[in-house]
């Protein structure tokens, strides 16, 4: 694992918007080859889209063959609801990048059949071979993705129950009334990120000091299933300081000073 300390989240941003940025010049994707790019929605990722979308604008990154997984979706709510992650996407990264729409991939919360529904998303992953990078956030309970307290860490892309905690966290994008967020949500599982080339995940604010601290000093455990990544052979945490609050000093400057000696820059 690769723990990034930066000081704040606009820093996270820029770090991580650059880094996705020289991952997809590297591999100079082609209508044929495209760069398989797996995205979260949150609060966690808000700074890394707008460093995109200005890296974009810049001509520094093209997403002209660039193809899209989000991690999850609610179920119940259309895609037009301003809080589905559907419009969330749209608003905050793809109407200001030269993704194609057909190059997005989102599960649907409305579908008839959701158990199928969440076999097309793990089939149309398969499909492409591998999930090149993929970006998350993590709850402050630990979770991945919608993966909450007890996900199997070998879950495939399922229907989950949220949890309490994550309901009445999300209620303030539900004008604070829990009654309005929905109790289920379509999630690609751990196992299904684990699969992923590499992982890049986002943690800032002190409120998830407790999810770094399992993520990195914890035991891999079920409860907190961002401790998964410990499994991967290619997992990256990139941090502000608010976040770094449960970590024991000798394990932050272990990977400060990791970090300083890196020589390959991002
Ligand atoms: N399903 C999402 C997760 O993918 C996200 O990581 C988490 C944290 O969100 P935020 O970044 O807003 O703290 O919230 C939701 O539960």
């Amino acid at each position: 694992m690769r723990l990034i300390p930066l000081k704040n989240l606009s820093d996270v941003g820029r770090w991580s918007a650059q880094y996705i940025v020289n991952k997809i010049n590297k591999f100079s994707p082609t209508k044929n080859r495209p760069f398989i790019l797996g995205l979260p929605t949150g609060s966690s990722p808000l700074a890394t889209y707008e460093h995109l979308i200005a890296l974009y604008k810049a001509e520094k990154v093209s997403f002209k063959h660039v193809v899209t997984f989000n991690m999850d979706e609610y179920v119940g709510i259309e895609s037009s609801h301003p809080e589905s992650y559907y419009s969330f996407m749209h608003n905050n990264f793809f109407n200001h990048v030269n993704i194609q729409p057909q190059n997005i991939n989102l599960l649907n919360g409305l579908a008839n059949d959701l158990e199928a529904e969440c076999q097309r998303y793990e089939d149309k992953i398969k499909s492409y071979g591998k999930i090149n990078l993929f970006m998350g956030g993590v709850g402050s309970d630990g979770h991945i993705a919608f993966n909450e307290p007890g996900s199997s860490l070998a879950s495939r892309t399922r229907i989950k129950t949220l949890t309490q905690e994550t309901r009445i966290a999300n209620s303030r994008f539900f004008g604070n009334d829990i009654d309005k967020v929905p109790k289920l949500a379509l999630t690609i599982g751990v196992a299904t990120l684990l699969d992923a080339t590499e992982v890049l995940t986002l943690v800032t604010g002190r409120h998830k000091a407790l999810a770094l601290q399992a993520a990195v000093e914890g035991c891999v455990n079920h409860l907190w299933t961002v401790s998964a990544l410990q499994l991967h052979q290619k997992a990256i945490i990139v941090c502000d300081a608010e976040s770094t609050m449960e970590l024991k000093v000798k394990t932050l400057k272990y990977f400060q000073e990791l970090e300083a000696e890196h020589i390959h820059g991002l």
